[in-house]
């Protein structure tokens, strides 16, 4: 079997990679990625301006998952696009993710921009979903915000873009999403973004310092919701938006799952932050011999396909 897979025009010899914030936050960590079994990468959301992010501890792992408020510490959007433009040389044939997002609307409009003037030929993730600068919202829970932001973006941008979302739980806001998402020439949504504000208590005390402990939840805890989203949007979005599942992959398992729900990519967060970068190959190889088991050849043989009964 095959896990190769494609989003947009761009194909790719592995549909894993990482989610934005995990391993990417300079040079060193996704060298590592490119040397990983990792199909792609996405870098850390970047903004305008170098962020030193939230006061530590500000990440903590717990049997279960992670919860975070790292609050976008990032080395600034110039750091990560001249890293993107020089691997357009050294890695010519790799197709890599650049997420990013603005303080402001303002800010977001000039990121944007600069990457449509510049030489960048990859994927761009916007990610509308951030938890955990204070006092800033999470873009996608305001559907009528995000609607306008995209219809503005969409008037200048015409490089392949896509955005990573927060995750929803009523089924109206799925239509109203789905809605809003059909109107513009996505490449793909990425679901879900870690489930934000959740809390995690040791003995007495919080385990982030940041928001008095509250913070974005990741792993085994969210995969329900990850699975919903994906299939949610699957449901709902013209076939030509592609669909990343993010969230709650522990195992092949997991991914074949996210598979099976219409993601046409699976992304790793907390397994990979705990694991390191063999995380790709383990995960790799029990996706393969689940679909050996299965008869099935490439991933195309099972997306979507879930069952009901
Ligand atoms: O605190 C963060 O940097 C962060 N943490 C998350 O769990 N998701 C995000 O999108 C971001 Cl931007």
């Amino acid at each position: 079997a095959t896990t190769k897979t494609s989003i947009g025009n761009f194909d790719f010899e592995n549909c894993f990679m990482n989610a934005a914030g995990v391993y990417c936050y300079d040079r060193n960590e996704l060298e590592q990625l490119i040397n990983s079994q990792a199909g792609t990468f996405v870098t850390k959301t970047a903004t305008l301006q170098p962020r030193p992010g939230n006061p530590e501890p500000r990440y903590h792992d717990t049997a279960l998952g992670s919860i975070n408020s790292m609050g976008l510490p990032n080395l600034g959007f110039d750091y990560y696009l001249d890293y993107l433009l020089e691997l357009q040389k050294t890695h010519p044939h790799r197709t890599f993710f650049f997420s990013l997002v603005g303080m402001s609307t303002e800010d977001t409009h000039a990121l944007l921009k600069k990457v449509q003037e510049s030489d960048f030929k990859g994927i761009t993730e916007l990610n509308l979903s951030c938890p955990n600068v204070p006092g800033k919202p999470q873009i996608a829970y305001d559907l009528e915000t995000t609607e306008k932001l995209l219809a503005d973006i969409f008037s200048y941008f015409k490089k392949p873009l896509g955005v990573k979302l927060p995750p929803y739980f009523d089924i109206v806001h799925f239509d109203q999403a789905a809605t809003v998402f059909n109107k513009f020439p996505l490449t793909f949504i990425n679901c879900i973004n870690s489930i934000g504000n959740g809390l995690v208590i040791e003995d007495e005390s919080v385990v982030i310092k940041p928001k008095n402990g509250f913070g974005g939840i990741g792993g085994e805890y969210i995969k329900p919701t990850a699975l919903a989203n994906v299939h949610a949007f699957y449901q709902r979005l013209n076939p030509s938006i592609k669909i990343i599942g993010t969230g709650g992959v522990l195992t092949g398992q997991d991914a074949f799952e996210h598979i099976l729900c219409g993601a046409s990519m699976v992304q790793i967060g907390t397994t990979l932050h705990k694991e390191g970068p063999v995380a790709f190959e383990r995960i790799t190889n029990e996706l393969k011999d689940i679909m050996d088991k299965k008869g099935y050849k490439t991933i195309e043989d099972f997306r979507g396909k879930l069952k009901y009964l």
